[in-house]
């Protein structure tokens, strides 16, 4: 029977790389002298950030790690003064009383050390998510007012995406990071510095001894990283089959089409790659582990016959090559977090270095403010040569446009699919700017004005209008959230208009249900039913210019004479830009500008174009023939298109 067996996955094209995983190959060839070169410039780009989060705790945290550095340094030198007091001849308790301040300042050093620990940890708490949080902000807010034909280019979109994922995760990451680094290497310096005050030789033997530790802990990270980047096409595909068995989108096509056996199959499939490679690794790590063990043990035994030889030959005493033991453990340890910690900071500095060029380009695509506003309901809308292109098209969506508007009309646009329509209303609403030509205000040119305070005048109901996943109240109400509406009388009179008030009483919680079913209780509504709010948006807005463009497409019959009579209503005073192929909607109105191929062919009233127009007319019969109970239709009752 069919389905029974799953058919055998075929070769599949490969996946573009993840955005946060972009920079694989630079770290995976990073040398170690690589990493120490880049150190300096990702500590000081973390630090930047970290220091406009928060200065009080970047302060903070650095002090603390300098104190714990020092009293590290001051415990290891009262180690030595407590070995050379317990090593030398004489009754034990004399030794232990000699010893008893150096074990003071040690205790103190120790009690010290954890409080400046703690300092650090606490500032580091209170920094991450600060520094995530700031960033966050910046970026929400230079998106909030970039151009919006920024949104019409793929490449801004790749640079936002690598930006919001990998950029965002790896600020948070990298402050922790650098913490650990600056703490590590302020610990190291102290510790190094004390081995060679007690011996000058020290130094070197302490290096030495802890090189393979080093060179395997640095292999094994980049063993983990690089088994990530060759997996991480598995690890995908994988998802996207989970994906599919936990997507309610997906879910009843599965069951229909009996695609679990397929699906379970190729997770199956990539489980089994994912875990030999996981296997693998974990064998090669070994390898690297206990060769690094080896050496270590080599360098560690070398440093001890040196102590030993230095004693020996007199030229150290034991109190002395006892600290310096511990300084080799302390060593150890601190400059593995140090390789570990700089190693993830040098590959997060990469993805901060991202963010920020975003960030920067952002910011020249971005309007400055003016600090000159458009005039407030504009008596006249000039529009003069203007022609537009969209970033990355090969012909212009508008060319030479010329076109007034005054205040109080209905202006409908019309024109086929694609003639620069909704383009045309854009740029009346100052959301683009024209490449060439001039669009003004009561003769103000748009671009020598603040973008904010265009779009004050301008309220929209858009061909697909958002979904916003907020409570029907304010998805009605966001245009113009500090109206003061006592009695939500206005909000009451807005949803009646637009037909909003019959969707609302159908939610659970009126007004303060949400539209989303993203949460507990949330709504979704069907396409006519968004439309309907986002008239009603458009209508509490009140705003002297209305564009609507398609504002009835996803509407029934009845819903759509209820817009276009509040249209008629609301169009004293304001200005209304229409967009629409429904002829029957456009015959009231006082111009209607036919677009052909982005230009103006012809503008005039409905009973203008009517006689001079034939295609025009032809369009407009053609609508008003499919109405008609003529006997052709009657025989193609399905077909509007036929006649
Ligand atoms: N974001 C975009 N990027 C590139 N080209 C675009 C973009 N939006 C529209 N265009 C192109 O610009 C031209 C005008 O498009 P516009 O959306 O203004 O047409 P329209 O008359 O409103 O069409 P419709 O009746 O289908 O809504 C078309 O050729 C279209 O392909």
């Amino acid at each position: 029977m069919a389905g029974t067996r799953p058919t055998p996955a075929a070769p599949l094209a490969e996946l573009s790389a993840p955005v946060w995983f972009g920079h694989a190959d630079q770290v995976i060839g990073a040398s170690l002298v690589r990493l120490v070169r880049a150190l300096p410039r990702a500590l000081g780009l973390v630090a930047g950030v970290a220091w406009r989060a928060d200065r009080v705790a970047v302060l903070l945290g650095f002090l603390a790690q300098v104190v714990s550095g020092l009293v590290t340094a001051l415990g290891l030198l009262a180690v030595t003064t407590v070995l050379a007091s317990l090593f030398v001849a004489g009754p034990t308790p004399e030794r232990l009383a000699d010893a008893g301040p150096a074990l003071a300042v040690l205790a103190g050093a120790f009690a010290v050390r954890g409080i400046a620990d703690t300092v650090v940890s606490g500032a580091t708490m209170r920094l991450s998510p600060k520094v995530r949080h700031r960033v966050e902000r910046d970026l929400a807010e230079a998106l909030s007012r970039v151009d919006l034909v920024a949104f019409d280019e793929p490449a801004f979109h790749d640079d936002l995406e690598r930006s919001r994922y990998a950029g965002m995760d790896a600020v948070e990451s990298a402050t922790q990071q650098a913490i650990v680094v600056v703490g590590g290497l302020i610990s190291l310096a102290a510790t190094a510095a004390t081995a060679a005050l007690l011996h000058p030789l020290l130094l070197p033997v302490l290096l030495l001894s802890v090189v393979p530790e080093t060179w395997s802990t640095l292999r094994n990270a980049r063993l983990e990283y690089e088994f990530v980047a060759t997996t991480i096409e598995t690890r995908r595909r994988r998802s996207l089959t989970t994906d599919q068995l936990a997507a309610k989108e997906s879910a009843a096509e599965v069951r229909v089409f009996g695609a679990q056996a397929f699906l379970l199959a190729e997770h199956d499939r990539h489980s089994r790659v994912m875990e030999d490679a996981q296997i693998a690794l974990g064998a090669r790590q070994t390898r690297v582990s206990l060769v690094g063990r080896a050496l270590s043990g080599a360098g560690i035994a070398f440093a001890y016959v040196t102590l030993g030889w230095l004693l020996y030959i007199g030229a150290t005493p034991l109190a002395v090559a006892g600290a310096a033991l511990l300084a080799i453990r302390t060593v150890r340890s601190s400059l593995t977090q140090v390789v570990l910690a700089a190693n993830r900071l040098f590959e997060k500095s990469l993805y901060i270095n991202d963010l920020q060029g975003f960030l920067a380009l952002v910011d020249k695509r971005t309007r400055k403010p003016i600090g000159r506003q458009a005039p407030v309901a504009p008596e006249v809308i000039d529009v003069r040569g203007v022609s537009f292109r969209y970033p990355g098209a090969t012909k212009d969506a508008l060319t030479d446009v010329d076109l007034t508007i005054r205040r109080g009309q209905v202006v409908a646009l019309v024109g086929e699919n694609g003639s620069g329509k909704s383009t045309l209303a854009k740029l009346l609403a100052g959301l683009y700017a024209p490449a060439s030509g001039v669009i003004s205000w009561d003769g103000v040119d748009l671009l020598t004005v603040d973008a904010a305070s265009v779009a004050d005048n301008v309220a929209v109901v858009m061909q697909d209008p958002t979904r916003w996943p907020l409570t029907a109240r304010h998805a009605v109400t966001l245009g113009r959230p500090d109206r003061v509406d006592p009695g939500e009388h206005h909000l009451d009179r807005v949803a009646h208009d637009s037909g909003a008030a019959a969707v609302v009483a159908t939610l659970s919680h009126g007004w303060d249900s949400l539209l989303t079913t993203r949460f507990r209780d949330g709504h979704d509504l069907s396409g006519g039913q968004w439309q309907r709010l986002s008239v009603a948006r458009a209508l509490y807005r009140d705003a002297p210019i209305l564009i609507c463009d398609e504002p009835t497409a996803a509407l029934d019959a009845r819903a759509e004479a209820a817009v276009y009579e509040s249209l008629r209503t609301l169009q004293t005073g304001r200005t209304v830009i229409l967009i629409t192929h429904r002829l029957a909607s456009v015959r009231h109105a006082d111009v209607i500008v036919i677009l052909h191929q982005g230009r103006v062919t012809q503008t005039g009233t409905h009973h203008h174009l009517m006689t001079t127009n034939p295609l025009y007319a032809d369009l407009y019969n053609l609508q008003a023939n499919s109405y008609r109970d003529t006997p052709e239709n009657a025989q193609h009752p399905t077909n509007p298109h036929h006649a």
